[in-house]
């Protein structure tokens, strides 16, 4: 579905992202791990489009992507988790899904065709918050979601362009701890259906392990490990790599 061939990002002569060959199966989860400063930024960046690769490729169903900016790609269904800053606090949450779903589907200049077409993108909208466990926010104002709520609100923004594959840049930044299993269970239903596939960089190595299906592991901007996460945890490089920080 996704996969990613010699993948490299030099600036100068040093190599952020060092001839990465990542793949990812219809309705799979892999996790990104790695010590900091390893190149999972980097590496999200360059299949996000928002970096040209200096070498290696990009490729979406066969397809090489590697050239085209990131909304060609989420055209094609690779969608990135928006930042917060994407999000408009003055207007509530369901108008913030209506205009992702509406920028997705373009608008139909037709007004005998407009009023159908909004009542449907109305219930898109609401759908994708239902998805994410915010259809009860739907008025709220998104600049006054809690953190966790406005995770969810990222989510549903990414739903609104029906990606196939969706790209996750820690989901549980910023989010309490006691609002972490829900954001959870909300991660772990995307790929639960339609044979979506995620690819998630994330911190904390409990959420990565109970989401998982194989974790890949960076490390100086190269890959160490790409395998179940058994294995992995269990695999002397990786725990090498990781000495001094904690797993
Ligand atoms: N635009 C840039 N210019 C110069 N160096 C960069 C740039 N972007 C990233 N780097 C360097 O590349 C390395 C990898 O950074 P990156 O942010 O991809 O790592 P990361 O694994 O996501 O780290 P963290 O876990 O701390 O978020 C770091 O040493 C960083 O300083």
């Amino acid at each position: 579905m996704l996969a990613t061939r010699a993948l490299t990002w030099r600036i100068g002569e040093v190599a952020i992202v060092d001839g990465v060959d990542l793949d990812l199966a219809p309705g799979e989860f892999l996790g990104v791990i790695g010590p900091n400063g390893a190149g999972k930024t980097s590496l999200f960046n360059l299949v996000s489009g928002l970096r040209r690769p200096t070498a290696g490729q990009v490729l979406l169903n066969g397809t090489d992507i590697s050239a085209l900016p990131p909304y060609r790609r989420a055209r094609l269904g690779l969608g990135r988790t928006f930042q917060a800053s994407s999000v408009f606090g003055s207007l509530s949450v369901r108008e913030n899904v209506r205009l992702a779903v509406q920028a997705h589907r373009g608008g139909s200049m037709r007004l005998w065709r407009r009023a159908a077409a909004d009542r449907e993108v109305v219930a898109a909208a609401d759908a994708a918050l239902d998805r994410v466990g915010l259809a009860h926010r739907a008025e709220a104002l998104a600049g006054t979601l809690a953190h966790g709520e406005k995770r969810k609100l990222e989510i549903a923004l990414l739903l609104a362009g029906e990606p196939t594959v969706m790209l996750l840049d820690e989901p549980m930044a910023g989010v309490s701890a006691e609002d972490v299993p829900e954001l959870v269970g909300v991660i772990r239903s995307l790929t639960g259906d339609s044979g979506r596939a995620v690819l998630m960089v994330e911190h904390h190595m409990d959420v990565i392990l109970g989401l998982a299906d194989r974790i890949a592991v960076m490390h100086h901007g190269a890959l160490l490990a790409c395998d179940v996460p058994e294995t992995v945890m269990a695999n002397p490089v990786v725990q090498e790599a990781y000495l001094g920080e904690s797993l």
